[in-house]
């Protein structure tokens, strides 16, 4: 593995054998490998697992959250959306009842590129005190002289800049019906690299969900007849999400409640005039506190950032469609992990509410939204 500073580490292949490039990031998930491969937000990023041993549940058919680019039409959500991994120690051997094959094989199978064997540790220091970077992984005949990989990790674009929603967002709409069948309420998802536990959640409350591509149109909203309009998470950098900040603004000018999560905070929040920066290393795991401002109640959060909303706790603001707050920070590092106009009417967070993989504290979220929904309906 090479990184962009000229750091070195060699391993052993993991996974299929080549070259895969991307920024290296590190999760500190001690469970859920499997929903944070497939998670579409990871495209592009080589993902560093920071748990020493890694694949013991080994693959299964049920836990994939790559809903986003026409997975839904097969019903597998299990495409492996990271660029890489690394991992310190694999397990040589899968046990659990749910499995239906290995890690390693279904990471040859999906072609994705990988090394053990490494000092993560080492490696998740580095990437802390020096920040993410570019980086690569090269086994085999991609594994050439130190210089010539160092260039082609050099020559990759930066995740600063990266326009990346449309690469892995539906080309075409669908519907998920609720649970039991009757909807109460419709809603326009917006799939910017939407994961599959979120449809989900909102169908065990009774609402059907439209997901649209990332190009959507206030009109195919309106035309739906929706009551809100969810906007997903999703890859890259949100400085160059116009087109989705474009159509937020348009919806909160038609007084649609709304409701975002992780890429959806930082859409609505630069929709209310914030804006956006690329963070040190980012915020990426399962146990990440988040405190509620008013309440101050605190969330263990499920989190995969890169970027931040800029903003101060409990901070007021005004904006063409009302007053707005920062309603949620993160306890560890301050950084803005929620906004909301103060007439409840959107609210969005940067954790993820939806838990796949990741605690349940949030997912109270999507009742407060579905109650928003009755309210307006009403
Ligand atoms: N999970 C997400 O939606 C990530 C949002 C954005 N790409 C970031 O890295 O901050």
């Amino acid at each position: 593995m090479v990184l962009e500073d000229g750091r070195i580490f060699r391993g052993t292949s993991f996974g299929a054998v080549g070259q895969t490039l991307g920024e290296a990031v590190f999760s500190t998930g001690m469970t859920g490998y499997q929903e944070t491969l497939t998670d579409p937000s990871y495209h592009r990023q080589i993902v560093v697992s920071t748990a020493p041993q890694i694949g013991n549940t080994g693959w299964n058919g049920e836990d994939g959250e790559a809903l986003s680019a026409g997975r839904q039409a097969s019903g597998d959500s299990n495409k492996i959306w990271v660029a890489g991994y690394v991992v310190r120690d694999p397990a040589r051997r899968t046990s659990s009842w749910r499995a239906t094959g290995s890690l390693q094989d279904e990471l040859v199978s999906q072609g994705i590129v990988g090394i053990a064997g490494i000092d993560t540790r080492a490696l998740v220091r580095h990437l802390r005190t020096r920040g993410s970077m570019r980086a690569g992984v090269f086994s085999g005949a991609a594994l050439t002289d130190d210089a010539a990989m160092l260039q082609a990790v050099k020559d990759q674009p930066s995740m600063l800049g990266a326009d990346l929603a449309g690469e892995v967002s539906t080309d075409n709409g669908y519907i998920i019906e609720p649970v039991g069948g009757e909807a109460r309420f419709t809603v326009a998802a917006i799939d910017l690299g939407i994961k599959t536990n979120t449809p989900r959640m909102f169908a065990q409350r009774g609402i059907r969900v439209h997901v649209l591509p990332s190009n959507a149109s206030l009109e195919q909203i309106l035309d739906l007849g929706a009551d809100g309009v969810f906007l997903s998470n999703g890859p890259g950098d949100p400085a160059t999400a116009d087109g989705a900040v474009h159509l937020t603004k348009e919806v909160l000018g038609q007084g649609l409640p709304l409701f975002g999560i992780c890429f959806g905070n930082q859409i609505l929040g630069r929709a209310l005039g914030l804006s956006t920066y690329k963070m040190k290393f980012g915020h990426r795991g399962i146990n990440i506190p988040v405190i509620e401002h008013g309440t101050g109640r605190i969330a263990i959060t499920a989190q995969n950032h890169g970027f931040a909303l800029e903003g101060e706790a409990g901070q007021e603001f005004d904006t063409p469609f009302g007053r707005a707050v920062i309603s949620h920070t993160c306890a560890n590092d301050g950084a803005v992990e929620g906004v909301r106009l103060l007439d409840d009417s959107a609210f969005s967070v940067q954790y993820h509410p939806e838990a796949a993989a990741g605690p349940h504290d949030a997912a109270y979220l999507f009742d407060r939204f579905t109650s928003l929904l009755e309210g307006v309906k009403k």
